[in-house]
């Protein structure tokens, strides 16, 4: 790992400025490097906030983006559940991301399948890799320590060798789900939390801070080579003893 980094900013109107420029100074860096920018998305309250802080900033140029999701919920997209159909109808409608640039789940096939299927898309999107690596990865927490959804307990957490899992037990409603495994988010080149409010204090200690086995799933996000970022509020940080960065809002990471 290329070093975790955990940034506390005063609340979450701090802190969005800071995770927009994370992703166009990475987009900006892939891009020059490889023409494109692969980015994965999560639910929860990153939707609005990203959206927010992206169509807030003077120029975005998506036209070479490649965007993906870290997990799905098995909804059509029209259903209000739909993370996609949240993301399109708060961002992706708004900016020049290309509709091929978008890889989104069937949500018409049955779980299993529509895993498979997600799985051949990442495949063709990431020619050549075992496991896709993209270049940014922004991950939620749940209160239960669930990221993407891996959640607590479950065998899902062990997944060595599929890229894209499914999940029909899921303790958080929608039950079906399809999820990037381990593997894939530990491979990314960059991958950022980005987690708020005083209901994750003491999960974010324990995971932050190694206090509880088995490891809560976020606190298995460790990628092999990239990097690792935290980004919380002070209500978030409230039971964290470690050293922390306090940089404010005009926070380059
Ligand atoms: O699919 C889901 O049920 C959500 O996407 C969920 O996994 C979310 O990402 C976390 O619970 C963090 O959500 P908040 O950032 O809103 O706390």
């Amino acid at each position: 790992m290329a070093g975790r980094r955990v940034v506390v900013f005063p609340s979450s109107a701090e802190l969005g400025p800071a995770l927009a420029h994370l992703v166009t100074s990475r987009a900006e860096k892939s891009i020059a490097s490889n023409g494109r920018f692969t980015l994965g998305l999560s639910g929860g309250s990153l939707v609005s906030m990203l959206s927010k802080e992206l169509l807030a900033l003077p120029q975005l140029d998506c036209s070479k983006w490649v965007v993906g999701f870290c997990d799905e919920r098995l909804v059509s997209f029209t259903d209000p559940e739909s993370t996609y159909g949240l993301y399109k109808s708060q961002l992706f409608s708004k900016i020049n991301i290309p509709d091929s640039g978008i890889l989104t789940i069937d949500s018409s096939l049955p779980v299993d399948k529509c895993a498979e299927d997600y799985t051949c898309k990442l495949k063709e999107a990431f020619p050549g890799d075992d496991f896709p690596v993209f270049d940014l990865l922004l991950l939620g927490m749940g209160p239960d320590g669930h990221t993407c959804s891996l959640f607590p307990d479950h065998p899902l957490l062990e997944e060595k060798q599929k890229i894209v899992a499914p999940i029909s037990d899921s303790p958080k409603p929608p039950p079906q789900r399809v999820t990037m495994t381990l593997p894939v988010v530990n491979s990314a080149r960059c991958v950022a939390f980005v987690s708020t409010g005083g209901s994750k204090a003491a999960v974010l200690k324990d995971v932050l801070e190694g206090g509880k086995a088995p490891a809560y799933p976020a606190a298995r996000v460790l990628p092999t080579s990239g990097e690792l970022f935290w980004l919380i509020d002070e209500p978030a940080a409230t039971a964290l003893t470690i050293q922390v960065e306090r940089p404010g809002a005009e926070a380059k990471l």
